[in-house]
């Protein structure tokens, strides 16, 4: 199967004049703490709002700014943005999917760039309804509401919702940026309704930092390495372990403990080639996005005695 995981350098050096606030130290908090509220009084106070207003871009270096001066925020960042938006310049989704828009960085850089390149909808999941509404806010800034459509909820849930009300039937781009143990449930889901097939791309961020080992292991695999897992019953790529507890219990305050729906077990048949590209956090430290796009799709037939043989790749 053809799978290649090359590491390439997308930028030389961080620019430290743009560097956001550190991140907290383990044991502060360094979200859900009210800053997120803040941030929104910050934009909408800020001198230059009758400029920001209806500018993605503007409204994206207010963000950036309090970032800068005030406090650390959890987004994407301009250095790894800028690898997701060429990706879109270059895919051209008619439809993005990101999982989990926090205050809506990644959301507007992403929804502007998807309306730029003849995109239709960018969808937001998000699970905490103060962030989707500071999204929603920040978004109807920006002028992208007629792109953009927020949803609340966990992402399985909104994913199944979304796809079965016919609204979502198909992710030509999707960016995970949640819970890091879900990307890999997620992916399965979005395999098992048919929504990821051939000619899709996922772009998963901090796959470096905090790194999420599962979720690579899954997208680097070959269709018969997966095939072996599905058949053995294995819930390959699902472990919630490996990612120390300040990720795994990121968010266990205010959802309490988390629920992976670890029975869907997706399309092991589908061929991915993936690629880590390194980057940097807004803060300066390294980090990496995963890009894999799925190529193509190996056809299985089941024979009488139960063995599986595959027919061809499409
Ligand atoms: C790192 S932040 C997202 C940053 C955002 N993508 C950006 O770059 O601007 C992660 C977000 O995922 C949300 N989240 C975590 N688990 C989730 C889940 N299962 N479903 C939906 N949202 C989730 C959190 O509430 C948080 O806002």
């Amino acid at each position: 199967m053809p799978v290649s995981t090359m590491g390439r350098k997308s930028a030389d050096n961080f620019d430290g004049k743009k560097a956001y606030q550190a991140q907290e130290e383990e044991g502060v908090p360094f979200f859900d703490d009210g800053r997120e509220i803040e941030l929104l009084h910050f934009v909408y106070g800020h001198p230059s709002i009758e400029e920001i207003r209806n500018s993605p871009q503007r409204v994206l270096e207010a963000i950036d700014e309090y970032g800068r001066t005030k406090k650390y925020l959890m987004n994407v960042g301009n250095d790894k943005g800028k690898i997701v938006a060429d990706l879109i310049a270059e895919r051209k989704p008619q439809v993005m999917v990101e999982l989990g828009g926090y205050v809506g960085y990644s959301c507007i850089l992403f929804g502007d760039a998807v309306r730029q390149a003849g995109g239709r909808r960018y969808f937001s999941l998000e699970r905490n309804p103060e962030f989707a509404a500071v999204i929603m806010s920040l978004v109807d800034l920006a002028g992208l509401s007629d792109t953009v459509k927020v949803v609340v909820g966990s992402s399985a849930d909104s994913i199944k919702r979304l796809h079965a009300s016919g609204i979502l039937t198909q992710v030509d781009l999707m960016f995970l940026d949640h819970y890091k143990p879900a990307y890999t449930t997620d992916l399965k889901l979005c395999e098992h309704l048919k929504l990821v097939t051939p000619g899709a791309v996922l772009a998963a961020d901090n796959v470096i930092k905090p790194g999420n080992p599962p979720y690579l292991e899954y997208v680097r695999s070959s269709v018969s390495s997966k095939q072996k897992q599905y058949e053995s019953g294995e819930t390959n790529g699902v472990e919630t372990t490996g990612f120390g507890d300040r990720w795994k219990d990121q968010y266990k305050t205010r959802e309490g403990e988390e629920k992976l729906s670890t029975e869907i077990k997706g399309n092991p048949n589908l061929i991915y080639e993936s690629e880590l590209v390194n980057s940097y956090e807004p803060t300066g430290v390294p980090d990496g996005i995963e890009i894999t796009r799925c190529i193509g799709e190996v056809e299985v037939e089941v024979e009488m005695n139960g063995k599986r043989n595959d027919l061809r790749q499409s």
